[in-house]
Formats: structure tokens, sequence, C-alpha cells
């Protein structure tokens, strides 16, 4: 088996759905496709789903606007009304104007997952209809009927055990040898929709290429493969054509946005080879993650993580933040889900950063306000390097007011205020590019 994931970008219009078909085309071999809600419709359903929670009148033009970017998407794709696939669109889209008109009646979490599953369930409806249509015969999965995972709504953990029973079962390959499903999303213990975390789909796709004991796993994306920077704020960038696992797990949780941080643990487990290929020049080599050292000489890599939030905490009467004190943050951190990008504590500080979309910043604050005095920087950008060098340091700080810098002796970050205006002439082989 061989599994394929393609993201929001790879399914973003007509042309797009029928290049991905070009691309599977090509496979002879049993093939399963991961496949996310089109571009930025998780987006828009965060919106409806803050305007359902908020009560904000909007809820339905919102609702409208995802409707007609799916309908606009199938009438482009097909010649002819294609009748069934309306019905079960119409379908999806009747469960969520359902929702909508009806108050939260579980925890926000709970709620938004039953609402953000919909984006996946509707794309590869949508992508399925289309390969069958021009004769690529493909069965669609509800994911939800093979991946298990607990009620940690927003960030749920799959149960691998009774998750392998059942891809096993679903994804035999001599019952059908194109299989369309799913990413970012699960089941609950009660067989409703719970979802991975953002940008999950790529950790979807290695969850399967672990349960099926995948031959290889290939994410196509609209990059050439895993470049030593984000080309979004880089230019002159340079592709890396071969990363040892556990360089990638360190380039992921640092935030090189390209691969979701939890894709490599499965594949690592099995030794399961990951692609990284770019579906605009597919026949080109990309990027390959795989057991192995480090290919000499490094080359130092760059990541930068916009619109963070710098949270510290200081102890009343200059007293230290001890043992006890870390338990009690670290517990309310726990409690609000909180992803850190960075920590840091002195003898009477301790900072840590979140990303600004965070939205419970203010009761966690709230919290931690009645026991320390604390402050909040907003705007602020942490800078990553990976195998730097002085040089590569002093020019990609150099533009930048750095306010604490870290560094061990392979990483340095650097938190620093947003990006100036100046960009970097010559750093190494980058220049950054003006925002
Ligand atoms: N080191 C990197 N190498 C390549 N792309 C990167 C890197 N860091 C960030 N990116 C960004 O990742 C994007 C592709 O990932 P993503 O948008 O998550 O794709 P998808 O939604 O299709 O899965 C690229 O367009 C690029 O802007
Ligand atoms: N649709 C989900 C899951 C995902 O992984 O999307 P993408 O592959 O487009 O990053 C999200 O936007 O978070």
């Amino acid at each position: 088996m061989i599994i394929y994931k393609f993201g929001g970008v790879s399914v973003k219009d007509a042309e797009a759905i029928k290049n991905i078909s070009k691309i599977i085309g090509e496979v002879n071999e049993p093939l399963t496709v991961v496949v996310s809600a089109i571009d930025n419709s998780t987006n828009l359903l965060e919106e409806i789903i803050d305007a359902h929670y908020s009560e904000k009148a909007n809820v339905k033009l919102l609702l409208e606007d995802l409707k007609q970017k799916h309908l606009t998407l199938i009438l482009d794709l097909f010649d002819k009304f294609p009748k069934n696939l309306l019905t079960k669109i119409q379908n999806l889209f009747s469960e969520m104007e359902a929702r909508v008109v009806k108050p939260f009646s579980q925890s926000f979490n709970y709620e938004y997952d039953q609402m953000i599953a919909y984006g996946e369930l509707l794309s590869t409806t949508i992508v399925s209809a289309y390969f069958n249509h021009i004769g690529q015969k493909n069965m669609w999965v509800d994911i939800r009927t093979c991946l298990d995972a607990d009620d940690k709504y927003r960030d749920a953990n799959i149960i691998w055990d009774s998750s392998e029973e059942k891809a096993k079962n679903i994804f035999k390959p001599d019952a059908n040898h194109l299989f369309i499903t799913q990413g970012f999303i699960a089941s609950d213990s009660k067989g409703n929709a719970c979802s991975l975390g953002r940008e999950g789909s790529d950790y979807t796709a290695a969850i399967l290429a672990y349960l099926l004991d995948a031959e290889k796993m290939i994410i196509w994306k609209d990059v050439l493969g895993v470049l030593n920077a984000d080309p979004d704020y880089f230019s002159n960038t340079t592709k890396l054509d071969l990363i040892p696992y556990h360089e990638a797990i360190e380039l992921s949780y640092y935030g090189a946005s390209v691969i979701h941080p939890k894709t490599i643990k499965p594949l690592q487990a099995k030794e399961i080879p990951l692609w990284v290929k770019s579906f605009i020049k597919p026949k080109e080599e990309g990027t390959l993650i795989t057991k192995g050292d480090l290919p000499q000489p490094l080359l130092p890599n760059f990541i930068v993580k916009k619109q963070q939030v710098l949270i510290s905490i200081k102890s009343h009467n200059f007293s230290f933040i001890g043992e006890n004190d870390l338990f009690f943050v670290f517990s309310l951190i726990n409690k609000y889900g909180v992803k850190l990008n960075f920590t840091q504590n002195t003898a009477v500080s301790f900072v840590f950063c979140v990303n600004h979309s965070f939205r419970f910043i203010e009761g966690l604050i709230d919290d931690l306000k009645l026991k320390y005095d604390v402050e909040r920087e907003d705007g602020l950008e942490l800078i990553t390097v990976r195998h730097y060098s002085p040089d590569t340091l002093a020019e990609i700080t150099e533009n930048h007011q750095i306010l604490i810098e870290q560094k061990n002796k392979n990483t340095a970050i650097f938190l620093s205020q947003g990006t100036q205006e100046i960009p970097l002439e010559d750093c190494c082989c980058l220049q950054e590019k003006r925002q």
C-alpha cells in the first residue's frame, strides 16, 4: 500500500483536482489518498463556529458562502449535473444548517469538532465522485469508521490497537485499489467526530501508513520539497534532498509548517520513507525523509513563527519562581490546552510564547493573575536557526530587535519584535522578504 496526502491547496479548484487525478493515474499499486478540506474552508468553518457560539447574525451567510464555494467547484468539475453528488452535498449542508440553529449543548471543543469535520467530508465526497466519474474507480471511506480516538476534542489521541484492526479490514488492497478518505478527523469514544489538531491531515496519512504497513508515503505540496526556510518569508531557499527522521522531527517541532509535527513518529517507528513532493512538478524528486545521518555539509535552516504572544509572569515580593510555581503554571497550561512555542525561566520570572490565534489567552492570563504579576506582549516573532554559524546568526538578527535568545549546540532561537522593514541582504543563501 502507498499513501498519498493532498492538502487544501491541492484541491482548491477544479484544475487542482484534475491535476491530482493525473498524479494518481500514474500509480499501479494499491493506493490510499488522504485529502484535506478545500483551501481555506477550515478557516471559514472556524468563523461559522465562532459566529454560532457568539450568536452572531451572520452565521447563515457564512454557511451560504461555504456552500457556494463547494457548489462552484462541482459545477466547474463536471460537464453534466451530478445528481447523486449534489444530493450528498445538500445532505451535508442540511446537517450543518441544523447544527447552527441549536445552541451549543456540550463543550466548545466538542461542538467545534462536530462542525469542523464537514470540511474534509465535503472535499472527499467531491473528489471521490469526480474520480469515479472519469473512470478512476475508488472507494470513499469515512475515516471515522476506522480511526478511533479519545475525547480530547481538537487534539484527540489515536487509540492504536482498535484503529489497526479496523484499518486492516477497511483498506483491504484486494477489495479496492484506490481509497479516498479524510485527513484531520477521527471518531471519539461514542462514534462522534473529533479532530487531531489544525493541519493534522499529514498526521492522518502517517497514521494510516503505520497501520497499513505502507511501503511509502508521499505528501504533495505547492513547494519542491522541504526547503531550508519558508519560501513565503525568504527568497533564495535551497531544497533539502534528504532529511533523517530525527532532524525532520526537530524542524517540524520548531515550526517548519510544511510537515505537521506529529507526522514523523509513526513513520519512523516502522521505517516508512516519507517523500515531500510538488504537485506542480510531480516528476521532480522532492525531499526524502528516512533513517540515517544528516548529510554534510550542514545547511543552516531558518524557521519563523509570526504573531507570537509573550506572557511573562513574575512573583510578587521578589520571591523565587520555584518548582511549586512551575507546577501551578504548567497545570494551567495543561488545563487550557496551550501549545508552548518557547519557554524560559529566571530566578523570579517565567516567560512563555503562544500563538496569537490561541483563543483562551485571556482566561489563562486571568487565572495566572490570581498568583503573579503578569505581562503580555503581542506581535512578536520567533526565529529558529538550526545548524547555525556565528555569521548566519549575525546576519539573520541584524535588523531585528531581539528580546530573548536561547542557544544550544545545534539550535539558536530568537524572540524578536515583529519584522523590520529592511530585508536582510545576502544572508548566507537567503534573503528575508518584505512583509
Ligand atoms: N521549510 C519549508 N519548506 C517548504 N515549505 C515550507 C517550509 N516552511 C514553511 N513552508 C510552507 O509550507 C507550505 C506548504 O504546506 P501547507 O500550506 O501546510 O500545505 P498543505 O495545506 O497543502 O498541506 C508552503 O507553501 C510553504 O509556504
Ligand atoms: N483542513 C484541516 C487539516 C489540514 O491538514 O489541512 P491542510 O492539509 O490543508 O493543511 C486544517 O486546515 O487544519
